[in-house]
């Protein structure tokens, strides 16, 4: 297998109903002006994205009942290398509803949970499609009663194994995720601040927080800030951009093709942020959870800031 595939994780997927809506009225009967139905997840997105730029890939996924059997046909459709792991929970639905500025409410199932045979076949799975990858990146909320510590076992198991993990989650599987030393994990502000269990205003704030994740085991650290962009802290530095966008379209998925474009551009430096930040910008454009292609792509509108003094210095 090409060595430099990158296998994703998905446990917890979604198909993702995306509505748009001239305005949204709680306990209103409104109109959608536009329904779309795309196939969802983070790590299906960060595949879906690779795919559409030429990066190979794999994504693992879970799937039941007939709404798994749509997903699995729609990611077949879209040509996406796929490992399907039966499950006997029905696969979520998420709900996303769009006002014309951009607004996102979304409505996230928790998605139904996997048994133990289940976990024991994804694992499986993953290590099947993972003979020969460079990475393999876990992501997503845990389906309920899944333990915290699986991404973190996978880490161990996979980086024993000489494959890189990366880690895009929140809550208590990305603190027990960090003990396992991923060499890469993707918060977004508001999990970065619930990891580190204070607000993360600042630049500052975020470059703290970001070393408090190396300090717990993560070798590089690539926050994500929404429209502010995202912060990279790595052993050489912290290097900051943003890429900013007039008018977005639908922000769902911009963290995983944010994600997408910086493994896909080598996972280090100053090259790889401008890559993700690009990527994740094209994807801000585009509507629902519509992944972004090379036409999508426009690079001109990153703007890079290399601090290599940052990081301690800053918050010594
Ligand atoms: N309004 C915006 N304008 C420009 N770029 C944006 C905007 N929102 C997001 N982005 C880009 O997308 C990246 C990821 O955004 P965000 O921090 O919201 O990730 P996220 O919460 O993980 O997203 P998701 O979970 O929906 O994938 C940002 O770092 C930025 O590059
Ligand atoms: O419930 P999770 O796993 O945290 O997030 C799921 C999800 O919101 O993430 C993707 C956008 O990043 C969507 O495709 C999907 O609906």
């Amino acid at each position: 297998m090409n060595q430099h595939v990158i296998v994703t994780l998905t446990l917890n997927p979604s198909l993702d109903r995306t509505i748009e809506v001239d305005r949204l009225v709680t306990g209103a009967v409104i109109r959608a002006t536009s329904v779309r139905l795309d196939p969802g997840g983070k790590g299906v997105n960060v595949s879906r994205t690779l795919l559409a730029n030429d990066v190979p890939t794999v994504a693992v996924v879970t799937a039941g009942g007939a709404d798994g059997d749509q997903l699995v046909h729609l990611l077949e459709t879209d040509g996406i290398p796929l490992r399907a792991v039966p499950a006997a929970g029905r696969t979520r639905s998420n709900v996303t509803i769009v006002e014309p500025d951009g607004v996102v409410t979304k409505l996230n199932e928790p998605g139904e949970p996997l048994s133990r045979a289940e976990l024991d076949a994804v694992a499986d799975m993953v290590l099947a499609a993972t003979e020969g990858a460079s990475w393999v990146v876990t992501c997503g909320s845990l389906p309920p009663g899944v333990p915290t510590e699986i991404y973190a076992r996978l880490c161990e198991f996979f980086t024993a194994a000489g494959v890189r993990v990366a880690v895009d989650t929140s809550g208590p599987a990305l603190l027990a995720a960090l003990e396992a030393k991923p060499v890469l994990v993707k918060p977004n502000r508001e999990e970065l601040a619930e990891a580190v269990g204070r607000p993360v205003g600042s630049l500052g704030d975020v470059i703290e927080a970001a070393e408090e994740l190396r300090d717990r085991g993560a070798r590089t650290v690539l926050a994500s800030l929404g429209a502010d962009g995202a912060v990279l802290v790595e052993e050489e530095g912290v290097t900051i951009g943003e890429a900013p966008v007039a008018a977005p379209r639908s922000t769902v998925g911009a963290g995983d093709a944010l994600l997408a474009g910086f493994l896909a551009a080598g996972a280090r430096g100053a090259p790889a942020l401008a890559e993700g930040l690009a990527w994740g910008a094209a994807a801000v454009c585009l509507p629902a959870s519509r992944m972004p292609r090379p036409e999508d792509i426009r690079r001109d509108i990153v703007r890079i800031h290399t601090r290599p003094d940052l990081g301690r210095s800053l918050i010594a």
